[in-house]
């Protein structure tokens, strides 16, 4: 028998490692109606960003940790506000930012007692590159992993066969009993983490299922309205204690070549970059998105979606000096009197298909 009440499904993983690549995955494959709550560090919300225009209903929780920003009953409020009938939701993911306590959160939605909502598991995702480093810099991962429910081994494509393996067996013995899944860009199959629904909407709901922009304004009202304080108290012992985010955005066109060099030869101390570009220049007029994780680039492109092109980058990492940080992407913003025809490709060549 399938359990009542909507599904509450945390999505954790260290920075960078592909939850929100995954988010997207789930929300273009599946076929149920899944509602969003993104927490991201820095002021900026990139993720937000990436996701917006696939998700059904994305809320975005605000700036910080989840576990920090978002006090208990604020979180009660927006998921009961989500899963209510009318709003016809089959399930909601919670994107925890990439150095979020995952067990904080997991206390927060087993805490709330009504039958609307149940903990839908921990999905931890693993970045089969870069797994070794990270627990060596922050032995604490392995907590994260050990009361994970589901754990994705992530970015198959990027290593050999016999490390894969490596990873999978220091994945199992963290974690004995989670059963694990190997992707490639989060391509988990949805079936995996949600069961089939048949939709019924009660006759006692009103006169319509209210849409989801609707659902989406009014939530996003009352976070205007009550910020959360933070609940749990001491987050000391937390990763995102030790990390800092620097905030860059520009509305003039950036230079491809000097923001490829700040990618590839990221500032001191700096772990993930990601964001938003405009280069504005002749055939590249699309909305690019850049990542660096670690020392991997990785850049995509598509349409603008109504929005005024303009650059919003975040740099997230240990003991960044904020100032160096954004002198250098100011650098990289593009002085009109340079003809450098070619610069784009030190951008493109980290496009998927380039080969
Ligand atoms: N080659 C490869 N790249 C991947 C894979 N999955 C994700 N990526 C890339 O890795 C980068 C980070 O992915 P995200 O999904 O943004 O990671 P995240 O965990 O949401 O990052 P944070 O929110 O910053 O913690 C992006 O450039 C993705 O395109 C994969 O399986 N293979």
């Amino acid at each position: 028998m399938t359990p009542s009440g909507v599904p509450v499904i945390v999505l954790a993983g260290f920075l960078g490692s592909g939850k929100t690549t995954l988010l997207n995955h789930l929300l273009r494959t599946s076929r149920m109606r899944i509602g969003v709550l993104i927490n991201d560090f820095g002021a900026i919300n990139i993720d937000a960003l990436l996701i917006a225009g696939q998700a059904d209903g994305t809320v975005n929780l605000g700036n910080g940790c989840i576990c920090c920003s978002v006090d208990a009953d604020g979180l009660e409020d927006t998921l009961l506000r989500l899963t209510r009938p009318r709003a016809g939701i089959d399930a909601v993911v919670i994107e925890a930012s990439g150095i979020a306590e995952p067990r904080t959160l997991i206390r927060m939605v087993t805490a709330i007692a009504d039958a609307r909502i149940r903990y839908g598991g921990l999905v931890y995702v693993v970045d089969a590159v870069s797994v070794s480093m990270v627990r060596d810099r922050h032995p604490e991962i392995d907590h994260h992993v050990s009361v994970a429910d589901l754990i994705v081994v992530n970015k198959a494509d990027l290593v050999e066969p016999p490390e894969l393996e490596r990873v999978g067996d220091l994945v199992r013995s963290v974690n004995p009993t989670a059963p694990r899944v190997v992707t490639i860009d989060g391509a988990l199959d949805p079936a995996v983490l949600f069961d089939p629904v048949e939709r019924v909407i009660p006759d006692d709901v009103g006169p319509r299922q209210l849409t989801l922009d609707e659902l989406v304004e009014e939530i996003a009202h009352d976070h205007s309205a009550g910020d959360g304080a933070d609940s749990e108290g001491d987050h000391s012992g937390h990763l995102h204690a030790a990390y800092t985010s620097v905030e860059f955005t520009s509305a003039e066109p950036m230079d491809p070549r000097a923001l490829a060099a700040v990618l590839e030869r990221p500032p001191v101390g700096s772990y993930r970059i990601k964001g938003v570009v405009s280069f504005d220049l002749p055939g590249h007029r699309q909305r690019y998105v850049v990542h660096a994780v670690g020392g991997f680039v990785r850049v995509d492109r598509g349409p603008w979606r109504g929005e005024q092109p303009s650059t919003a980058l975040v740099v997230i990492g240990t003991g960044l000096d904020a100032d160096d940080v954004r002198r250098r992407l100011s650098e990289a913003v593009r002085r009109t009197d340079t003809t450098d025809e070619h610069g784009i490709l030190s951008i493109t060549r980290h496009l998927p298909d380039a080969g």
